[in-house]
Formats: structure tokens, C-alpha cells, sequence
């Protein structure tokens, strides 16, 4: 039948707690979700925290039943580098350190298949493994023997320890083989020859060039292209996965994926790989030899009848020994009435009686019959042998020989057997339905209760022999029926469309975390409130529905351990009647009272058998009634997780609403208050400045003030002084100077005042004190740099250098008054000596004319002058010391006159205003000029 490549994804659980995670599963809708709303559906979305065991149960039993059944299976784990493909495959090691829980997919596969085996003592069988390694396209033999043997599950252990010690680490592929072949007798007598395979592929992580070529054929395959026509042979790797991909293997293919947000690309891509692979159907089919459902024995044959007793003996024993077990679990619940539990405890005891006796018949048989059970190996591709023309025959006789107890038997088994097939129909429906897969096709000989027959035509002919498969166990070929047939249930497809359509994210935490993000404003809570007791309903609701679809599997194996009962009574009746027939053919041989005794005695089982299998029945009635009140609670639960889902959404949408309206009008608020706030820092500067302003000004009024009072004492001192000048005529140099000093000192605190007035009335003093831009570009070099000096002083420098120029401006000022005094004692004296030597001009002009008149000869002015003087002997005088006075005059330097210039740099470098200062009354009103006016 085509069984499509299963799917199952496995999120390696986060190497740092709470760290974010970029992609969630949900194993209720088996939805892989990626955080930017991406689903992938796929058979298994195993849960972030899945366990060892729970990985195995969920889907590796089925592969298990497969394998013995006789069908080649195979698990594929693709996966980036350390996501947990080997811890996945064979856990984290064989040492005594690690615990059993921890042990992988392959551990768990061969403990498995050796305690299945040991259920079945019918079973021959033959177990190899390898162990292989595709390094670099190149195969290497870990356990270095090949096909190794393994009798039982320790020694499968031990070559699992040798291998995880030799094997290469590294990027590369490893394959792990369990091949097996088995034969037993069926109940009906005919032989079950059986061979199967199981692979375990550990692929590489990317980028391995094989894993690029098996790329390239899940293409091709996925596209269409028939696996005949695929070259396999491209590489090592794809070669060896033939059966896997295109093959004839039930493939599980297993996505181990990382979950952190680094490696979401990588993730994407294995995703996108794995998903590929659900598109590829393979063939799956019962690999038979030729010799297999052949009969064992005929019964013709009276020679055979010892081993055909012996068979028939086997499986009584196995029958009862069933029938024990349930008659013991009902002793236990204590369920029946006092006299049904005496006749199952006869029951019991005469049980114990029969092994007795059959044990100490076996040993006797076997001591006969050991040579003849062994089964030498049976190579494969033989033909099948045709049923022989005497088992017609002997059929054709059987029906003459029915008994009309026989035909009545006949009846109730038919009845009995349309029953169970039908109650086995509806029970695989139902777990069918739990089971999730949508498009698995079954191949048109699945519809019967066979397994697909495969033909010359066949396109996968490795064995040619397939035959019919009635002699195969049917609860063990309903599993891989139930596999290639199951579906979603109704419920969970309308979830999952619904939830595709609308686009709504299944993942709760997603929800929770985004909503969480969302609503975080106080006012919000009413909102937050309401979420939060919808989402713990939500939770609550999702708790009950695990617990339910828990009970529900539960049921479904208590159901299915029920249905394999019902199968074995079946099959405890069909052997029974053909013991019955067999018996009564072989009345003609044997005596009519002991043969009667036996029939009798079967009737009875047969009775009981019955009476049991009514009781199961109903304990299958009560359950089917079970889970279907449990499949309605559950779809019910199913319905309000949606609507709990719909609600979560509204809630998020609506508290998005209100924390958008939130936070707008906390926008234009926080706005609003910065403007206030700017504002109200301009105010309390304004206010800040205007009291420093106040108190600066009543300072500077105090300044002002004391300089005032400074200034009038000054004032009364040049007076007096000035007055005494006047009185006296002069002052002693002591005196002088003072007045100097009182004049130089009031200029001084005019401009200090006036300096101060000026800051007051908000002018700033700087722009007439500072050194102006003219004044700057005027100055020569030498100026500028004495400038710099200066603005480098400090106050105390300041100060003495300030004392030592006004010192100097005094004595300057005392030294032009003595020297403007002189020049105007001078002034006079010359004036005086100018009127003398006009008279005394006047009294030689005279006497020159004079002597004119009395000398005729004359003689020259000097002499005119001598004579004069000798006449006048005090204007001569005069005249002499005018010439004196001339000549010294003419002597003496020009008064000094001191440079403009270096009397304005005493003075701080600026422009200084012209001001007015005049007194009225008790003010001293100070008027600024303007300096042109
Ligand atoms: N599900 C898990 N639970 C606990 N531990 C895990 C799980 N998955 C992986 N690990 C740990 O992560 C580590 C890496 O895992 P592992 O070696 O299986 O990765 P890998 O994919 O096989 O790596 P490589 O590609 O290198 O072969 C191991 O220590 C393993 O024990």
C-alpha cells in the first residue's frame, strides 16, 4: 500500500531558560508555528519538552509492528548541527551514567523487538545489525564486522556500547541497521516466512554534499518522477536511503529543529526539507519468501497427526493461558456474581490440572521432536510454490465429512466472526480518528482484509514471492492499516481551518506574551483582568482536554488489548472447530465414546469461551459508550477553546484600542507638561535674575551712597583748601598736593558713580568701559600687548597699579600746576621787562635825537644807548637786565607738555561719557553728554 513519508518535528529545548524562542509547536493540532505566524502541519508536533519515551510511544510502536509483520521501516533524522539528531536517534550514550529515560529511538526499538519476541515462543527468528558511517562519500564499518548477530537485547546493548565508542565524530551521516528474519507456524498450519529491515539514518547537518543530492531526489520524487527512473546511485548517501525515500520502507522522518531566533534560517530551511519529504509516497509491502504460507502439515497424512496434535496442543496452551489471564483480572475486580466466581476458579484449577498433564507430555514430545522444529535459513528469492492439488481434495472431503454439529458450529462461528469484524471495523474507525493525517491513500487491495499483493508488475521486485496475506496476525496488520488510513478528526480540521483563515496564532503563549506586551497601562485593568480569567478557563479548558484525549488513548488500548482477545477467541473457536472437524474425521480411527467425551468436553470450552467473549462484548459496548461521551466532552471543550480563543483576540484587540487612545492623550499630556514646565523654569529665572537684580541694585545704591558721602568729604577738603589758596595766595607743597589729590579723587568717584548709575538703569557699563573695536584697531602693537597684560592682572594687582598711576597723575598734575605757575610768573615778568624795554626804547629814542642835535657826528646806538644809560642811570639798569631776563628766557626749555595719549591709558581703556555733575540742593545730579555737544 502507499504510505506517504511521516512527519515529525522536535524543538530542542532552549540552552538558557525563559531565553526567547522563535518557534512553538502545538501537539494538539500538530502545528509547528513560526513567531512570524508561519504554521507547517505536519503527523507529529512534538511537544518543547518531549521526553525520550514519549517520542518513542507516539509513533515508534506502530514502526515496531511493521518490522515484525515483516515490512522494512525506517526513521530519517534531518537537523542543524547539535539539535539533538543523535540524542534523538541513540540518546546521550551507553555508559552507566546515563539514565535508561534518556536512551533514544534505537535502544528503545531492539528492547522493543526482543520482549515482543519473547511474547512469541512460536517465533524463529534471526537478528543482525550493523552499524555504518558515510564519511566523506566513503562507507566505514563502526562495529568492524559487518552483519553482527544479536540473540538477545544484551548483546545488542554490548555492540551498541563498542559502536558509540568507534564511531567518527563529526559532520557526517550514520546508518543503523536492524534486519531480521523470522518463521512460524500460523494457527491455521501454514508456514509464515518473513523478512524485514528497520534503518536509522542520523543525517549530516548542512553543508554536507550528500545531504545536497538527497535534496535533489525528494525533488525529483515530489515532482512525480517514478523512483525507477531516479538514479540512487549519485552518491553513497542516497543509495543507501533507496528504501527510505521512493522505497518500499514506512518512512518516519524526524525534524530536529532549534528554537532560538539565531538559527531561524536554518530552522526554516530543515522545516521546508522535512515538509518536502510528506510528499513522497512509498510502497510498502510484507516481505515473504517462497516457502511462506505453505502448509506444515496435511491431514491426510496420518503421520503428521502427532504433529499437528502438537500444534494443536501449542496453541491451546497459549489460548487458555490468555483466557487465565482474564479470568484472573476478573477474580481481581471482583465484577461477577459469587457463582460465576466459583466456576472461574474451577475453571483455574482444572486448568492447573491440564498443564500437568500437557508439560509432562511436551517434554516427552520434545525429546522426539527437537530434531524436526529447527528451521534451516531459507534464502530469499525463490518462487512461490502453488497450493497443491490434494489440499483441494482434502477440502472437498472435509465438507462431506461436516457433522450436523459441525454445521451448526459452522453457523455461530460465522455469525460470530461477521460480529468481531464488524466491531473491529468501527473500533479502527475510531482510533483511526484520533490519529492524525490527511493525506494517506491506501492502495485499492487495502479496501479487503489483505495486504497488498504484489505482481510481476511491481515496480519494487527485490522479493518476488509476496503472497496473499491472510496468514498475517490481523491486529498486527491493522496497525499498519491504521496508520495508512487515518485522518484528522472533524473537530481538530475545523480548528486548525479555522485557525489558518483568520490567521489566528493557536500558539497561546504567543497570544499571551504579544497580549502581555500589549496591556500594560493601569487603566487598562478591567481588560487585563478579564484576560486573564479567560485565559486560566483557557488553560483549565486545555488541561482537561490533555487529560481527556489522555483517557480517551487509555480507552482506545484497553479497547484494542479487548479486540486482540476478541481476535484470539476467534481464533481459539476456529481451531476448536477445527480440532472438532479434525476429530471427527478421524472417527472412523478412533472410538466412539473417548471421541464423544472430547467433543463434549471442547463444547464446554467452547460454551465458556463463549459466555467470555459475550462478556467482553460489553465491557467493549460500555467503553465505545465511554469514549464517545468522552470524544463529545472533548469536541465540546474543543468548541469553547475556540471561542475562549476568539474572546482572547477581541480582549487584545479592544485593550490595543484603549492603549492607543492611552497613549495618545498621555502623549499630548507629556507634551502639555513640558511646555508648562519649560515655561515655569523661564519664570523662576525671570524671578531668580529679578531678585538678584534687586538686591544688586540696593548694593550698588549703598555703593553709591558711601561713594557720595566719600565724595562730599572730599569736596568740603578741596574747598577749604582752595579757600585758604585764595587767602593766603599759596599753599605750602603738602597743601598743594592734598588739593591735587581731593581733585583727582572726586573725578575718580564721579566715574565710579556714575559707573554704578549705569547698572542700575540696566545699561550695560561695559559697552562704555570696555575697549571699543576703534580703540583696539587704533592702538599699535606695543599697546595692544600692554592691554593683555593688564586684562591678565588680578584684582590686587589692580589695585596697587591703580594707586601708583593716580599717585603719579597727581604728582603730573602737581608738576604742570608749579609749572603753569611759573609760566605765568614768567608771562608777567616778561610783560613787565616788554613795558620797561618799551621805555626805555622810548628814552633812547629820545636821546638819540638829542645827541642828534648836540653831535653832529652821531655815533651809533650803543653808544647813543651808553650815553643815555650814563645819563639815566636806572633806565640803563632796566635795559641791562631785560637783556639779562631775554637771554635766560631764551635758555629755558618750552613748558613740558604731557601726551593726551598716555594720560588716557592711566585711565581704563575706554571712551568714557562726558557727564555733568551739578548739585542741587542736597542731590548731586549727574547728567550725561554727549560728547560731540
Ligand atoms: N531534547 C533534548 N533534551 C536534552 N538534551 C538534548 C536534547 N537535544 C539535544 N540535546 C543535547 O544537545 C547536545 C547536542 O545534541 P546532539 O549531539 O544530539 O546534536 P546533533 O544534531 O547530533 O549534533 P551534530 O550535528 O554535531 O551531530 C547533546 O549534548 C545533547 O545531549
Amino acid at each position: 500500500m502507499d504510505i506517504p513519508v511521516q512527519i515529525a518535528i522536535r524543538l530542542k529545548p532552549p540552552s538558557i531558560a525563559d531565553s526567547l524562542q522563535c518557534i512553538f509547536s502545538n501537539p494538539v493540532t500538530q502545528i509547528v508555528i513560526t513567531e512570524s505566524g508561519q504554521t507547517f502541519h505536519v503527523n507529529r508536533a512534538l511537544p518543547g519538552d518531549c521526553t525520550q519515551a514519549h517520542l518513542f510511544n507516539s509513533f515508534m510502536i506502530p514502526q515496531v509492528n511493521c518490522f515484525l509483520d515483516g515490512c522494512d521501516t525506517s526513521v530519517v533524522v534531518f537537523g542543524q548541527s547539535k539539535s539533538g539528531k543523535t540524542y534523538t536517534l541513540f540518546g546521550p550514550g551507553f555508559e552507566c551514567i546515563h539514565s535508561e529515560c534518556d536512551q533514544g529511538i534505537v535502544p528503545r526499538f531492539l528492547t522493543e523487538i526482543f520482549h515482543r519476541l519473547g511474547q512469541m515462543p512460536e517465533r524463529e527468528y534471526i537478528l543482525h545489525i550493523t552499524w555504518m558511517q558515510v564519511v566523506n562519500n566513503n562507507i566505514f564499518d563502526v562495529l568492524g564486522a559487518g552483519l553482527v548477530k544479536c540473540s538477545n537485547v544484551e548483546e545488542a546493548f554490548q555492540y551498541l556500547q563498542l559502536g558509540w565508542r568507534q564511531r567518527c565524530l563529526g559532520n557526517n551521516h550514520t546508518f543503523f541497521t536492524v534486519s531480521m528474519e523470522q518463521k512460524w507456524v500460523g494457527t491455521n498450519g501454514v508456514l509464515n516466512h518473513r523478512m524485514s529491515t528497520a534503518s536509522f539514518c542520523d543525517l549530516a547537518a548542512y553543508p554536507e554534499p550528500g545531504l545536497f543530492a538527497l535534496e535533489n531526489i525528494i525533488k525529483e520524487l515530489i515532482a512525480g518522477n517514478p523512483p525507477k527512473q531516479i538514479n540512487y546511485d549519485r552518491c553513497i548517501l542516497t543509495a543507501m536511503l533507496r528504501d527510505s525515500f521512493g522505497g518500499r520502507a514506512f518512512t518516519w522522518v524526524i525534524g530536529c529543529i532549534s528554537t532560538e531566533p539565531d538559527d531561524y534560517q536554518d530552522t526554516l530551511k530543515i522545516l521546508n526539507l522535512c515538509l518536502c519529504c510528506r510528499g513522497i509516497k512509498n510502497f510498502v509491502t510484507v516481505n515473504l519468501f517462497a516457502d511462506n504460507n505453505t502448509p506444515v502439515y496435511t491431514d491426510k497424512m496420518p503421520t503428521d497427526n502427532a504433529f499437528n496434535l502438537q500444534f494443536a496442543t501449542t496453541q491451546w496452551i497459549k489460548l487458555v493461558s490468555n483466557a487465565e489471564g482474564l479470568f484472573n483480572k476478573i477474580l481481581q475486580s471482583k465484577s461477577l456474581s459469587e457463582a460465576d466466581m466459583n466456576q472461574v476458579t474451577e475453571w483455574l484449577f482444572l486448568k492447573a490440572e491440564c498443564d500437568e498433564c500437557l508439560n509432562n507430555d511436551m517434554t516427552a514430545d520434545n525429546k522426539e521432536s527437537s530434531t524436526k522444529q529447527g528451521l534451516p535459513r531459507i534464502a530469499e528469492d525463490t518462487e512461490p510454490s502453488e497450493p497443491s492439488e490434494s489440499d483441494v481434495e482434502s477440502d472437498s472431503e472435509d465438507s462431506d465429512s461436516e457433522t450436523l454439529f459441525q454445521d451448526k458450529l459452522e453457523k455461530l462461528m460465522e455469525y460470530f466472526r461477521e460480529k468481531n469484524d464488524q466491531l473491529f471495523a468501527d473500533r479502527c474507525e475510531e482510533y483511526l480518528n484520533h490519529i492524525d493525517s490527511d493525506d494517506i491513500t491506501i492502495s485499492e487491495t487495502s479496501g479487503s482484509q489483505s495486504l497488498p499483493i504484489m505482481t510481476s508488475q511491481s515496480n519494487s521486485g527485490r522479493r518476488r514471492t509476496i503472497q496473499p496475506g491472510e496468514s498475517i496476525s490481523g491486529a498486527q496488520l491493522e496497525l499498519l492499516r491504521k496508520v495508512a488510513a487515518k485522518a484528522i478528526s472533524p473537530e481538530s480540521q475545523k480548528i486548525i481551518i479555522e485557525s489558518h483563515k483568520k490567521d489566528i496564532d493557536p500558539e497561546p503563549k504567543l497570544i499571551e506574551r504579544e497580549l502581555l506586551k500589549m496591556i500594560d497601562s493601569p487603566k487598562t485593568n478591567e481588560i487585563c483582568k478579564k484576560y486573564k480569567i479567560t485565559k486560566e478557563k483557557y488553560t483549565q479548558k486545555q488541561i482537561l482536554a490533555r487529560k481527556l484525549s489522555k483517557e480517551i488513548s487509555s480507552s482506545q488500548t484497553q479497547l484494542k488489548e479487548l479486540i486482540n482477545m476478541c481476535i484470539a477467541k476467534q481464533r481459539l473457536i476456529d481451531d476448536l472447530s477445527r480440532t472438532i472437524s479434525y476429530n471427527s474425521r478421524n472417527k472412523l480411527y478412533s472410538e466412539k465414546n473417548e471421541s464423544h467425551y472430547i467433543d463434549q468436553d471442547t463444547l464446554k470450552e467452547i460454551k465458556r469461551h463463549e459466555i467470555n467473549l459475550k462478556t467482553y462484548k460489553k465491557q467493549i459496548e460500555q467503553i465505545k459508550r465511554q469514549i464517545k461521551k468522552d470524544e463529545k466532552r472533548k469536541n465540546t471543550l474543543d468548541v469553547e477553546l475556540l471561542k475562549d480563543k476568539l474572546k482572547l483576540d477581541e480582549l487584545s484587540e479592544s485593550s490595543v484600542d484603549v492603549k492607543d487612545k492611552k497613549s495618545n492623550s498621555i502623549k499630548h499630556f507629556t507634551h502639555r507638561i513640558t511646555q508648562l514646565d519649560s515655561i515655569l523654569k523661564e519664570k523662576t529665572n525671570d524671578l531668580v535674575n529679578l531678585e538678584l537684580s534687586k538686591e544688586k541694585e540696593l548694593m550698588l545704591r549703598k555703593e553709591i551712597k558711601n561713594l557720595r558721602k566719600t565724595r562730599e568729604c572730599l569736596h568740603e577738603q578741596r574747598c577749604s583748601l582752595g579757600h585758604k589758596r585764595k587767602m593766603y595766595k599759596s599753599l605750602s607743597d603738602s597743601e598743594e598736593r592734598k588739593l591735587l589729590e581731593c581733585e583727582e579723587a572726586i573725578e575718580a568717584i564721579d566715574t565710579a558713580i556714575e559707573y554704578k548709575n549705569n547698572l542700575i538703569c540696566g545699561k550695560s557699563p561695559s559697552a562704555s568701559l570696555s575697549d571699543s573695536q576703534d580703540n583696539k584697531d587704533n592702538r599699535s602693537r606695543g599697546e595692544q600687548m600692554l592691554m593683555a597684560r593688564l586684562d591678565k592682572l588680578s584684582h590686587d594687582e589692580m589695585k596697587t597699579l591703580l594707586y601708583r598711576y593716580f599717585q603719579k597723575v597727581v604728582d603730573l598734575r602737581s608738576a604742570c600746576a608749579a609749572l603753569e605757575a611759573g609760566a605765568a610768573a614768567a608771562a608777567d615778568e616778561a610783560s613787565a621787562w616788554r613795558a620797561r624795554a618799551a621805555h626805555a626804547w622810548r628814552l633812547a629814542q629820545r636821546a638819540r635825537s638829542f645827541a642828534h642835535h648836540r653831535f653832529l657826528d652821531g655815533g651809533n646806538a650803543e653808544r647813543a644807548l651808553s650815553f643815555g644809560m650814563t645819563t639815566d642811570s636806572e633806565t640803563s639798569d632796566d635795559a641791562m637786565r631785560l637783556v639779562d631776563r631775554v637771554r635766560q628766557l631764551a635758555r629755558y626749555p618750552p613748558a613740558p607738555v604731557i601726551p593726551s595719549q598716555n594720560l588716557r591709558q592711566l585711565m581704563p581703556a575706554t571712551n568714557l561719557p562726558v557727564a555733568k555733575v551739578t548739585k542741587e540742593k542736597n542731590k548731586l545730579v549727574i547728567v550725561q553728554q554727549d560728547k560731540k555737544n
